[in-house]
């Protein structure tokens, strides 16, 4: 594998037992994805866009070929492996941000360095609040996740994805609650991740961002149909 690869499938497929019979949500994909783009993942509702991030992120396994990140494969690894491997390798932003509503922003984001003791206890205040200014919510560290707008809402969700550091940055729709316009925003703090060299991974519907991506994985009933 090449050193720049950051997201390496051979030949996945991967099937799920119904009660009709096994179903494959993805069938014989290879995919190589470099460090440090942003890159989109398109396709049909049901096209396997979540199963390939459950894939990236290690929630699920392969049922056949392999799934390697920045050179582990993490298809090997024990579950307990793969929790440790996943809190410091893979920040993940969902729709709905997902944010623990009792915990204010700041909270929210000290939450995954507690979790993986990535930085010393005294250090994680002070890097919360720059990853608050970062993504351009610094004043609204102390606030609850009910008192911020949607899109301050997946800025602060993208800062506690940040917290440990990971290399890599999956999102599944991130954008798919917000208007264009905080959208725009939104895929702008994404654009400079990547530029700062973190792979950036986006399942997303809105055509109107299809040219911010480098290269895009389009998905059709579990097979790539276009790969650019
Ligand atoms: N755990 C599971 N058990 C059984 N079938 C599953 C499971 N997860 C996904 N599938 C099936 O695999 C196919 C792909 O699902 P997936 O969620 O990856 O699609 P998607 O492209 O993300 O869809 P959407 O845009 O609606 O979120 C679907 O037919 C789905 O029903």
């Amino acid at each position: 594998m090449q050193d720049n690869i950051a997201v390496e499938l051979v030949s996945v497929t991967k099937s799920f037992t119904l009660a009709s019979g096994p179903f494959r949500a993805l069938t014989a994909i290879t995919v190589r994805i470099p460090a440090g783009q942003l890159v989109a993942v398109t396709g049909k509702s049901g096209s396997g866009k979540s199963t390939l991030l459950n894939l990236i992120t290690g929630i699920d396994k392969p049922s056949e070929g392999s799934v390697s990140v920045n050179g582990i494969r993490i298809d090997r690894l024990s579950e307990r492996a793969l929790a440790s491997w996943r809190g410091r390798t893979v920040g993940v932003v969902f729709q709905f941000f997902q944010l623990l509503p009792t915990l204010t922003i700041l909270e929210n984001v000290l939450l995954p360095m507690d979790f993986c003791q990535t930085y010393p206890r005294h250090e994680r205040k002070q890097r919360a609040l720059q990853l608050l200014e970062q993504v351009g919510i610094g004043d609204q560290a102390n606030k609850l996740p009910s008192a911020l707008s949607g899109g301050q809402q997946q800025r602060a969700a993208i800062a506690r994805a940040l917290a440990n550091d990971p290399p890599i940055l999956v999102a599944d729709e991130p954008t798919g609650n917000l208007d264009s316009q905080t959208a725009t925003a939104i895929f702008q703090l994404f654009q400079a991740l990547a530029l700062a060299g973190k792979t950036v991974i986006v399942v997303t519907h809105e055509k109107e961002f299809a040219t911010w991506f480098e290269h895009t994985i389009a998905l059709t009933d579990g097979a790539i149909m276009g790969d650019q």
